[in-house]
This record gives structure tokens, C-alpha cells and sequence, in this order.
């Protein structure tokens, strides 16, 4: 069936015969049936070899099977990735999205009925307006006090060893650091939201990835049993939410006392809601859409910070990095009074470094930055056009490993990587070469874990900012080892699975 859908007569059968595809026998039976049933365990070995065989040798795209799609994505070669990223979405004779991409990730419609949220994403403008670089100073102290008490309340202040599970513990400061910015206090410290907007986003991701692994005409079956417990928690969410929002509602509309209004994310949405018109200023909706802000706030970057917290204390050179990183972190912390300033979090390039370089070596997703063709047609070069209905993704996990772009054992996680080459610069040295610096709010055509170009992530000032204060204060404040085996990485489809049950031992420094 499958391969007669691929195959059949229309513009999008072409491109697929076109197309070379990797993880489909040339014999027996059903073998892009089979393909796209083994992509749920296979999609990294289709896409390393994907990569080697036609990225990079031929520069040519090729068609990777998936159960997400129930057919194929096109992986666009690096060659073409700048010109396709920073493209207008409307050209003349074609459109492209990368909304279906971002929605069908975690498949929200399963996880959030007004489909409203998904479809018109004026929440997006919030963060684009007031998550920019020049903002992060008004963020820089709020999240610093709230990481640490964070810290004390979470992981304790004890000087004995205990053992607790590193997923959550980053998990919960992250998740109460999120909270804070989106609603402030007193209710970003409720437990109880703040346990169920955390299962949340951990239910929306790992619930995403076994819904991708059922093919779309499965999932209209399956997707909905599997996202009950996200539903479960989003609802439970929604009705904290709601009576706060109803009294900022209430404030909105009130006539202006300036000390009243909060300065928020609540507020900022709500101002932005106000101009989509009245049906946008209600609470339900509003909820939903903090809770949508959520996937990126509290799961995109606990799952980035976990994971440098895990890549640092699991590394054969923990005592090096440890020790430059204490070195670093101890001295801008005396200089600056603090982490809770742009000028102090801005000077930690080593700590910098280490979260770039666990966002290289620790990908999220085997494939990202997902083009949807939403009309006319795009052209790929050697007669390949890809029309509507069809996916474009880049090979971004081959590249951040490719030697080709990181020619010093590309595998291994170097904690210093993009700060050594700056380390003994006078003042007026590194001033010269500040535009050198990669860092993690740097885009390039190497390093994408945060987009590029056009739809490049308007949150990555601020979960970086959050992120170095918050892997700084461990650094200066808690002794950590892993335990148990070395952690091993397995994709789910196009999921890296995060490892969810990694224990860490855990002491304050004295
Ligand atoms: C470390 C954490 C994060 C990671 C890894 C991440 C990753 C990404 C990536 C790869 C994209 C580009 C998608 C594309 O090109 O199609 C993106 C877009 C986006 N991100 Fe993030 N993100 C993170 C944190 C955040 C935060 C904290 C926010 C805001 C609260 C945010 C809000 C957004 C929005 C609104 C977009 C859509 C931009 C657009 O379509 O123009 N992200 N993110």
C-alpha cells in the first residue's frame, strides 16, 4: 500500500521515484512498508548512511522512510541549507511552513483540542518582542534568584551524599525558573502546578514519540489513548491557571493604576491576545497557550540543560573541566557581585562553551528544522522539485559529528571546544576577536540546535542566559557524580530518547 502511495501517478509519486531513499530493499516483500516500519528503531543508521552516501558524496537529497510522515521526509543536503532557511516562507511560486513540523513533533493536536493555539501562534510574538537579547537584563536577576532558591529547595543544602535522579532534579529548576518568568509569583512556586507542568512537558515529549512511531493512519487511533496522560496534566494546569489569569484579565481591562500591572509573560500575552480581538482574551485560551510555551520553555531546555550537567560529570576529563569551569565561574561570580547581571553571565565563556559543545554531541532529534511545501513547489536542484504534502528536514545530527566541521574527534564531548582558542587574550585581544566567538546564540551552518536563519529561536537568549546561570551555581555550589552504567543515547524515530532514569549523587560543596 505504501509503496503504491509513494509511487502513484501524481507530482508526489514523481519526486519519490525520483529520489534516492535510504533503508528500502530492492527485494522481497512491501520494502517501503518494511523501511518505514524499521525507521522507528533505524532512523540514525538510515540517516548516517543517508548522509555519507548522498549529502555529502553526491550533495544530493534523498528520501528517509518514517512512520511520522507514514511515508518519507526529503533530508535537504547542507549545500542548500542556507538558501532554503533564510528564504521568505512566500515566494512567488511557492510556500513553505515550519509550523506542521513544530506541531506534529510532539503531535499537540492530540494534547490540546482548540486548535487555535497551533494554527495562529501569536504567542510566538510575545517571546519574539520580549525575549531578545537586549531584554535578558531584565530577566538576568529575576532568574538568578529563583535558581537558587530553587537549588536549596530541590537539591538540598546537606554536605552528605544522597542520590536522586538527574533528569528530574534539572527538570524542576528549570521547570520553576520557566514558571517564574511566564506567571511570577506567588503562583511559579505553587508545588502543585509546578509537579504538573513538569509531567506535562515530560509527557508531551515522550508521548509525541511513541505517537510518531504509529504511521498518521494508526495514530488517529492510537494518539489519542496515548496522549491522555498529557491531556490529564495540561488540564490540570489549565485550571491553576485560570482564576489568576481571570484577575490579570480583570486588571487588563480596569482602568490604569501603573503600580498594579505586572510586568510578566502573562502580562506581555495578554496585551498581545488583546489586539487579536475579544474571542483571543479568554482565560482557557490564554492558559493554553502559556501551556504551549511550556514544550519549548520547560522541556527544550531542561532537556539541553540535563544534558550538559550529565555530558560534564559523565566525561572521562570531569576533573579538568570541573576545575577550569570552578576557576571561571568563582572568579566572574567575585568580579561582578554575582550571576544576576548580562555583564557577569555574559564573561562565563567557558561554562559558554560546555552547553554549546552538549547541544553538539547531545542532538534532541536525528533530523530538524522541518519545511513543510504549503504551496507551488520547490526546486532542489538536479531536477528534484518537492511539492505540497511534502517534508524537507536537514541532516543536522551528521553534521554536528561531521569532521568535515569539527575536525577534532568530532564524538567526543570537549567541554572547552569554542573557549579554548580564547583562553590568555589580554583585554584589547579579545576584544579583536569577540566576533570569532561561537557561543550558544550563534547560529551557524555547523551548529543548529537552535535553528538558523529566518526562523531561528527567538528564545535562545533567554534559555541560554537561564541555562549558564543555573550549570554555574551547580559548578560553584554542589559536588556531583553519576552512577550506574555510562549513559547510551537510542532514537525513537527521529527522537533522541532522553535518559530519563539517570541517577546522580549529589553534596553542597563545604
Ligand atoms: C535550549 C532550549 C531550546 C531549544 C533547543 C530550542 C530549539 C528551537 C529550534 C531548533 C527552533 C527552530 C525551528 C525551525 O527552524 O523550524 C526553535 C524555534 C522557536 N523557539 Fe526555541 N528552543 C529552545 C528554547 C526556547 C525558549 C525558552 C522559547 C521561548 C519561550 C522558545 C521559543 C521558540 C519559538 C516561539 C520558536 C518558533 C520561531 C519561529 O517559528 O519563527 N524556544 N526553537
Amino acid at each position: 500500500i505504501v509503496s503504491a502511495v509513494l509511487h502513484r501517478n501524481t507530482k508526489e509519486g514523481a519526486l519519490w521515484v525520483k529520489l534516492d531513499a535510504v533503508g528500502v530493499a530492492s527485494g522481497g516483500l512491501f520494502p517501503w512498508g518494511r523501511a518505514i516500519v524499521t525507521s522507528i528503531i533505524s532512523t540514525r543508521a538510515f540517516a548516517d548512511e543517508g548522509y555519507t552516501k548522498f549529502s555529502k558524496a553526491l550533495c544530493r537529497p534523498y528520501a528517509l522512510p518514517t512512520t511520522w510522515t507514514g511515508k518519507a521526509i526529503v533530508v535537504v543536503p547542507p549545500s542548500r541549507m542556507h538558501q532554503l532557511l533564510t528564504r521568505p516562507d512566500k515566494q512567488i511560486d511557492s510556500e513553505i511552513t515550519n509550523i506542521p513540523g513544530l506541531v506534529e513533533t510532539v503531535q499537540m493536536p492530540f494534547v490540546i483540542s482548540d486548535p487555535d493555539i497551533y494554527q495562529n501562534t501569536i504567542h510566538f510574538d510575545v517571546v519574539r518582542k520580549k525575549m531578545s537579547k537586549k531584554d535578558m537584563q531584565f530577566f538576568a536577576p529575576i532568574t538568578d534568584e529563583e535558581i537558587g532558591l530553587a537549588y536549596e529547595d530541590i537539591w538540598g543544602g546537606s554536605n552528605e551524599w544522597k542520590t536522586i535522579n538527574g533528569w528530574d532534579a534539572c527538570g524542576q529548576v528549570i521547570a520553576r525558573t520557566a514558571q517564574r518568568i511566564l506567571i511570577g509569583l506567588p503562583l511559579a512556586r505553587d508545588e502543585k502546578l509546578l509537579e504538573a507542568s513538569r509531567l506535562y512537558a515530560n509527557a508531551v515529549l515522550l508521548g509525541g514519540a511513541l505517537m510518531n512511531c504509529f504511521p498518521p493512519f494508526l495514530r488517529k487511533f492510537v494518539g489519542p489513548i496515548i496522549a491522555l496522560r498529557a491531556r490529564y496534566f495540561r488540564a490540570r494546569c489549565v485550571s491553576m491557571l485560570v482564576p489568576i489569569i481571570t484577575t490579570r484579565l480583570r486588571i487588563f481591562t480596569a482602568p490604569k493604576q501603573a503600580d498594579k500591572v505586572p510586568d510578566d509573560f502573562l502580562q506581555w500575552m495578554i496585551e498581545v491576545a488583546a489586539k487579536g480581538g475579544p474571542e483571543q482574551l479568554n482565560a482557557t485560551r490564554i492558559a493554553n497557550r502559556l501551556i504551549a510555551l511550556m514544550t519549548p520553555l520547560i522541556f527544550a531546555t531542561c532537556y539541553v540543560f540535563s544534558h550538559a550537567v550529565l555530558d560534564v560529570h559523565g566525561s572521562p576529563d570531569k576533573e579538568e573541566f570541573i576545575s577550569g569551569l570552578y576557576a571561571e565561574c568563582k572568579d566572574i561570580s567575585e568580579k561582578h557581585g554575582g550571576l544576576g547581571t548580562v555583564e557577569a553571565v555574559d564573561s562565563l565563556y567557558r561554562i559558554d562553551s560546555t552547553i554549546r559543545e552538549s547541544m553538539r554531541t547531545s542532538d534532541v532529534a536525528v533530523t530538524n528544522l522541518f519545511r513543510d511545501v504549503s504551496a507551488g513547489k520547490v526546486n532542489l536542484g538536479d531536477g528534484i522539485t518537492v511539492t505540497k504534502g511534502v517534508r524537507m528536514a536537514f541532516p543536522t545530527q551528521n553534521i554536528h559529528l561531521d569532521p568535515e566541521y569539527y575536525n577534532k574527534e568530532p564524538k567526543r564531548f570537549d567541554a572547552f571546544r569554542f573557549s579554548r582558542g580564547f583562553e590568555g587574550l589580554d583585554e584589547a585581544g579579545l576584544r579583536a576577536r569577540a566576533q570569532e566567538r561561537e557561543l550558544v546564540v550563534t547560529p551557524t551552518l555547523s551548529f543548529l540546535p537552535l535553528g538558523y536563519g529566518r526562523h531561528a529561536c527567538p528564545g535562545r537568549w533567554f534559555a541560554a542566559q537561564t541555562m549558564k546561570q543555573a550549570l554555574a551555581y551547580i559548578v560553584l555550589n554542589y559536588d556531583v557524580e553519576l552512577t550506574g552504567k555510562p549513559i547510551t543515547r537510542k532514537a525513537l524515530v527521529n527522537t533522541m530518547v532522553p535518559p530519563v532514569g539517570t541517577q546522580i549523587r549529589i553534596r553542597r560543596k563545604t
